[in-house]
């Protein structure tokens, strides 16, 4: 497969490896954002717009399966029809728990290396959310670091404050102090980027994401969505689910305000969110403590003893009590479909 010429569509070394016998007429492509059933695709000599093959569409077992965002795919066909053939291994993947009362697992991104949650230092600002956020981007095997941004609107003893709390919490993970609105933190983030690998940015709605990847960018990427029309017949993207590229070689992906975004793939995401409740609990007296009544739970003696933050306790109880729910249903669902 000739891989050339998408350099600036991150690097491909992890899928080159898996894709060496493909027929001769599929090539390579990064999806760059996707719109109703079609897909745009960054190739090595530009954009395409494509469809999924039919056999694609066959074969997969659920939603999770077909490309979105940020997908490495083999596609064939020429500029008037090209279809997508086969997603690539993903390496990693931000996924949540569809909004509201069902169980689906919605794949938001894929092949994201590093996940820059946004909160803004107003009324968004909250430990919880954080630590959801990156058990999330945790679980789906991406980096996380966080971005405080607004700093302009608290007073200077507030952000202070604010970067203390997250630095206490979160000590190996970067954090951010941002005003997107007056370029002040920006330089920082840009010295942070790395060319080759693929940043997104996630956080609730209203926080600053598009206007933080405007200032990385220098120019307005994040408002129109517009990609180069003429290498993509025209078409306008109005997805808030996009792959941008910057000039220093940088990807980034926009995600639209999150609402809402519930725990769906968890295990590993909690251990190393809440790094010292997972040391704890090796001394719990039972391997399957649930922290809540059991003798000799090392855990609950932390919290007595004031050695361990109660309302962290509490949130990570939460949160592992959401991913047992999902996982629950999702057991009886299978168990249902087995059954008909
Ligand atoms: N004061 C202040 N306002 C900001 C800052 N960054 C963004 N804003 C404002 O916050 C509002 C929301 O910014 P957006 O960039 O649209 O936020 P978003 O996270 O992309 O929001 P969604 O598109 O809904 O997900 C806009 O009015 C911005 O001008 C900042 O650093 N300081
Ligand atoms: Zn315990």
């Amino acid at each position: 497969m000739n891989f050339s010429g998408l350099k600036d569509a991150g690097s491909f070394e992890y899928w080159k490896k898996h894709f060496t016998d493909l027929p001769a007429d599929w090539s390579p492509g990064r999806v760059i954002t996707t719109f109703k059933k079609r897909y745009l695709i960054k190739i090595s000599n530009g954009l395409v717009e494509g469809d999924l093959s039919g056999r694609l569409k066959h074969n997969a077992g659920s939603p999770v399966d077909l490309p979105v965002v940020g997908d490495w795919v083999a596609i064939s066909g020429d500029r008037q029809q090209v279809l997508i053939r086969r997603v690539f291994p993903r390496k990693s993947v931000l996924t949540r728990k569809t909004a509201g009362r069902t169980f689906e697992k919605q794949v938001l991104a894929a092949n994201v290396d590093v996940a820059f949650i946004v909160q803004a230092l107003d009324r968004d600002y909250n430990l919880n959310r954080l630590e959801r956020y990156m058990t999330v981007v945790y679980s789906g095997n991406i980096t996380p670091a966080v971005v405080l941004n607004k700093v302009d609107i608290p007073e200077e003893h507030e952000v202070k404050c604010r970067f203390e709390e997250v630095r206490k919490r979160f000590p190996e993970t970067m954090l951010f102090l941002v005003s997107a609105l007056y370029g002040k933190g920006i330089e920082e983030i840009r010295h942070f980027l790395e060319p080759g690998l693929t940043f997104c940015l996630v956080g609730s709605s209203g926080v600053g994401k598009s206007t933080l990847i405007n200032a990385i960018a220098g120019e307005n990427l994040a408002e129109t969505g517009d990609v180069s029309t003429s290498t993509t017949k025209g078409v306008h993207i109005t997805s808030r689910r996009q792959l941008h590229m910057l000039s220093n070689g940088t990807i980034l992906i926009d995600m639209p305000g999150l609402r809402e975004i519930g725990i769906a793939d968890a295990d590993e995401g909690l251990n190393k969110t809440f790094p010292r409740i997972f040391e704890l609990a090796a001394n719990c007296r039972f391997d399957d403590c649930t922290h809540t009544r059991e003798p000799d739970c090392a855990v609950k003696r932390a919290v007595n003893e004031g050695t361990l933050d109660v309302r962290q306790y509490e949130n990570y109880m939460n949160l592992r009590q959401e991913y047992k729910q999902y996982t629950q249903q999702v057991m009886e669902k299978t168990w249902k479909t087995s059954r008909k």
